[in-house]
């Protein structure tokens, strides 16, 4: 377990090696291997966008859909880059094979696979991807229990290539939930891309009945780490149970119709959700509280 304040992938890599230093002081070297998955071509992503950069076309994005628990897994690849570094956000394990299937066709190199949080409803596909391509480095926050290799907090970045990703804890849902923001800079995706997990869904927000849920702490979080964004920041949740794919801070300021009441109706609203539990509840917690590697460790 590698406690993190700083992940830079390093331009100094061939197609097939990469060189990742996992903190200043600390280089490490990763090798990976070429990814070898089955491809299955019968499932293809749901949204896709070649960049949203207003610099050269560099950021390569992917919004992919698990249809069972309306998941959304992200796809981001530096692709200015040589070796076309990627990271996964919240994969899903029914949906690893469909993700390696396209980030193999693409071309691009798998070296994270980041959760923004222990989800209740689905395992995550951390543990598969990682008994199918090696090198890869699962990342999560030190504050949401599960095993990793690398733990993040707020304030540390994720390098892939020359894109990164801010960490920003969002507790709330979970008492480890964090948001991954695109980089502020001039390189950088402009406008920003915030991966909210469950903090902020469109028009909704993350549940706060379990694993540590505070509709206080979630109130707050939002207000302090997501609103505080710049208006055009896009929203990227974990889930979508309506239709939609994508929002902006600013929008859900004006319109979400949870987080736009004052805190004590917020709260009011939390306590009055009425849902029921997760149906995957008892299953994924467990195995996410391993990263998804809950079959794999002996294995590995
Ligand atoms: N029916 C689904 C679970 C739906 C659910 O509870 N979603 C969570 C996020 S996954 S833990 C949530 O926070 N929803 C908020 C909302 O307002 O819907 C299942 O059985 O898996």
């Amino acid at each position: 377990m590698l406690p993190l304040r700083f992940v830079k992938t390093s331009s100094l890599f061939s197609p097939n090696i990469l060189f990742s230093n996992f903190s200043p002081k600390q280089p490490r070297t990763t090798l990976l291997s070429l990814i070898t998955t089955k491809q299955l071509r019968s499932q293809s992503p749901m949204a896709s966008s070649y960049t949203t950069s207003s610099h050269a076309s560099k950021l390569l994005f992917r919004q992919l859909f698990e249809k069972e628990s309306s998941t959304y897994t992200y796809l981001l690849a530096d692709i200015s880059h040589p070796d076309k570094p990627a990271l996964l956000i919240d994969p899903v394990d029914k949906t690893v094979d469909r993700d390696l299937c396209v980030i193999k066709e693409l071309g691009l190199k798998l070296v994270y696979a980041l959760n923004t949080h222990v989800h209740a409803d689905h395992v995550t596909g951390t543990g598969l991807i990682k008994s199918k391509v090696l090198g890869v480095k699962s990342i999560i926050s030190k504050a949401s229990g599960s095993k990793a290799d690398i733990f993040v907090g707020t304030g540390d970045t994720v390098y892939f290539g020359n894109l990164f990703l801010e960490v920003r804890a969002t507790p709330g849902h979970t008492l480890g939930c964090v948001t991954y923001v695109t980089g502020d800079g001039p390189d950088q995706p402009n406008p920003r891309m915030a991966f909210t997990g469950d903090a902020i869904l469109i028009r909704g927000c993350g549940r706060t009945d379990f694993q540590g849920g505070n509709s206080t702490q979630l109130y707050n979080s939002v207000h302090s780490q997501i609103f505080t964004l710049p208006k055009d920041t896009l929203i990227y949740p974990a889930h979508d149970y309506k239709g939609f794919t994508v929002s902006t801070v600013g929008e859900e300021m004006q319109h979400n119709p949870r987080l736009t009441k004052d805190e004590e109706a917020f709260k009011n609203i939390m306590e009055n959700l009425n849902l029921s539990y997760p149906k995957m509840m008892d299953i994924a917690v467990p195995a996410n509280l391993v990263c998804g590697m809950q079959d794999l460790t002996s294995k590995s």
